[in-house]
């Protein structure tokens, strides 16, 4: 066997997801199974739905954006706005200032659906992204033809080989991939595969630990020509402080927004701080 030499980049070697990530993986996994066989249904779908807005485009720029997400429950805080109305809460979160909009389409842990992405889709004019565990490219044509514009491809839960099938498949459709990542080797497999949209989770989602230290000192080691999310964790507009000073061009926020009993408001005042921002990296 070949050792490795200074010279040498260590190639990690690929284990499973651990953990909650381990067991949404695996889930995810099942229900591409129990779909595969509709993915001519769906491309047909999917050439009849709404056309994609560029999710890169609604990122970039010289200040930090505010992605707000629909979020019912997670699996580290159990269900956390159980009534939510995702199609209003959306148009809320627009009226606020939001650049794109995160649907949580994971049914068991999060209470999402597809039918939540559709119908959200539907209804707004900025892009939608699908936020769930995908690891099969029949989920990528599923969030196509509910209108998404964008979908999550975490690093952590793909194969090596996979996640640039994944990326390449997504950009074919027409999605545009965010690719999350928690740490630096992470990193390297992305932009070997190809991604321009980075998110750097704060949340390990094999233990479902937060730091929100995480993205902030990942964020400056992403190339300028990439867009940088910083993603979980973050509660009130200081929060937005770290990740805006290390460079990110956006936040990713869930659980305050889905919880605010002003949801326009509350992105509102996200968005503000967000708006005194210049990119730094
Ligand atoms: O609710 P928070 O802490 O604001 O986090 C939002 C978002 O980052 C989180 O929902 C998330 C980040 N990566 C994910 C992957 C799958 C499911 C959910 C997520």
């Amino acid at each position: 066997m070949q050792g490795f030499s200074s010279k040498t980049p260590e190639t990690p070697v690929w284990t499973e997801p651990e953990g909650t990530l381990g067991q949404l993986t695996r889930e995810a996994h099942a229900r591409a199974m129990a779909v595969a066989d509709r993915l001519e249904a769906l491309k047909a779908v999917a050439r009849d739905a709404r056309p994609v807005v560029p999710f890169h485009q609604a990122l970039t720029g010289p200040h930090l954006r505010v992605i707000a997400e629909v979020k019912r429950a997670s699996p580290s805080k159990g269900t956390i706005a159980p009534g939510l109305d995702a199609v209003g809460q959306a148009e809320a979160y627009v009226r606020g200032g939001a650049a794109a909009i995160s649907v949580l389409t994971e049914p068991t842990r999060f209470g999402g659906s597809l039918e939540d992405l559709q119908a959200v889709a539907a209804a707004v004019q900025v892009p939608v992204i699908r936020k769930d565990f995908l690891v099969h490219p029949v989920q990528l044509w599923e969030a196509r033809a509910a209108g998404a514009s964008a979908a999550l491809l975490i690093v952590r839960s793909l194969a090596p080989s996979l996640l640039p099938l994944l990326i390449d498949t997504a950009r074919e459709i027409g999605l545009e991939p965010l690719v999350e990542i928690r740490d630096l080797v992470e990193l390297e497999r992305a932009l070997a595969a190809g991604a321009s949209v980075i998110g750097v989770n704060n949340r390990n989602l094999e233990s479902l630990v937060i730091d929100t230290a995480t993205a902030p000192a990942i964020i400056p080691h992403i190339p300028s020509d990439r867009v940088a999310v910083a993603e979980s964790g973050m509660q009130q507009p200081d929060d937005l402080h770290a990740p805006r000073d290390a460079g990110a061009d956006a936040v990713l926020v869930g659980s305050a927004v889905s919880t605010a009993t002003d949801p326009e408001a509350q992105v509102r005042a996200l968005a503000a701080i967000a708006r005194h921002a210049t990119a730094r990296r």
